[in-house]
């Protein structure tokens, strides 16, 4: 089998008294979309975070597309990126300015021209271009969030980390946006790992379901393989059960 493209060992964050993430691992096999699922506070973005490298470990291993992350990140984040409703683009930038000047820090080949490219070319497929004059402030969230993708996918990564990438867009632009992660995917083989609280996306759209409470990984599997271990019809059923803790038969600890 080939190697992962994430791979995460006994990973540790504590912040002082808290632990957000408590000795997780897990793997993602290339061209999977997996989600980790969880409820408020059950150390999601932090797992994210700490993938991106914006936030050190305590302690634990993250491997990303065959690097270490913590000992050579600079050599795989150019073939990453990532997107988040918490992390706004300055917003007195016009949404152009601000896919530009991330265009030129990602140094995408072609100079000038080549970002002027790519920046038209990704702002029709995620149809934000007729924004691209408007301070990026002056969005609506829901545009912001079409923007902050554009943003993500400049770059054409191969892992692509997403926290809650359909907040605040209505039903038919979230469906929109859920088609264009899937078709990015089959299309470029992109590896992505997503943390989303909506059980309809991740059954669309992941391949692995990674279900979090309190910082541990507590189950893990197919959208199908957590229906039948549950005797659930829907993902939201299953979410439920673990949210409260309640299990029906199956594995007790899926953790490792
Ligand atoms: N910078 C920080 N300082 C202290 N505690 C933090 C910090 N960031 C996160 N935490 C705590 O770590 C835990 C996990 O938070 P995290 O944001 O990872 O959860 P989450 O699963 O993404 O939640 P949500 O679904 O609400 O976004 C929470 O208890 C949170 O209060």
């Amino acid at each position: 089998m080939s190697q992962p493209v994430i791979k995460v060992d006994h990973l540790t964050k504590r912040f002082g008294a808290i632990t957000a993430v408590d000795g997780i691992g897990f793997a993602v096999p290339a061209g999977t979309v997996a989600g980790l699922l969880g409820g408020n506070g059950a150390g999601k973005t932090t797992t994210i975070s700490m993938l991106l490298g914006l936030l050190l470990p305590t302690s634990g291993t993250i491997e990303v597309l065959g690097e270490d992350m913590l000992r050579h990140r600079h050599r795989v984040l150019p073939r990453m990126n990532f997107s988040s409703p918490y992390v706004d683009l300055p917003h007195r930038l016009t949404v152009a300015e601000n896919l530009t000047v991330y265009g030129h820090l990602y140094g995408l080949a072609g100079g000038l021209s080549g970002v002027r490219r790519r920046v038209a070319e990704i702002a029709e497929a995620l149809d934000v271009a007729r924004f691209l004059k408007k301070p990026t402030g002056q969005l609506s969230a829901g545009q912001k969030t079409r923007v902050a993708l554009a943003k993500a996918l400049l770059n054409r990564p191969d892992v692509l980390l997403l926290d809650e990438p359909t907040a605040s867009l209505d039903p038919d632009t979230a469906d929109w946006i859920r088609t264009y992660l899937e078709t990015y995917r089959r299309e470029t083989g992109a590896t992505i790992l997503l943390a989303s609280h909506n059980m309809l996306e991740v059954e669309r759209l992941c391949g692995l379901v990674l279900m979090m409470r309190g910082g541990a990984i507590v189950d893990r599997g197919t959208p199908a393989e957590l229906l039948e271990r549950y005797g659930r019809d829907t993902l939201e059923d299953v979410f439920l059960d673990i949210a409260r803790d309640r299990r029906r038969g199956g594995v007790a600890d899926a953790a490792e």
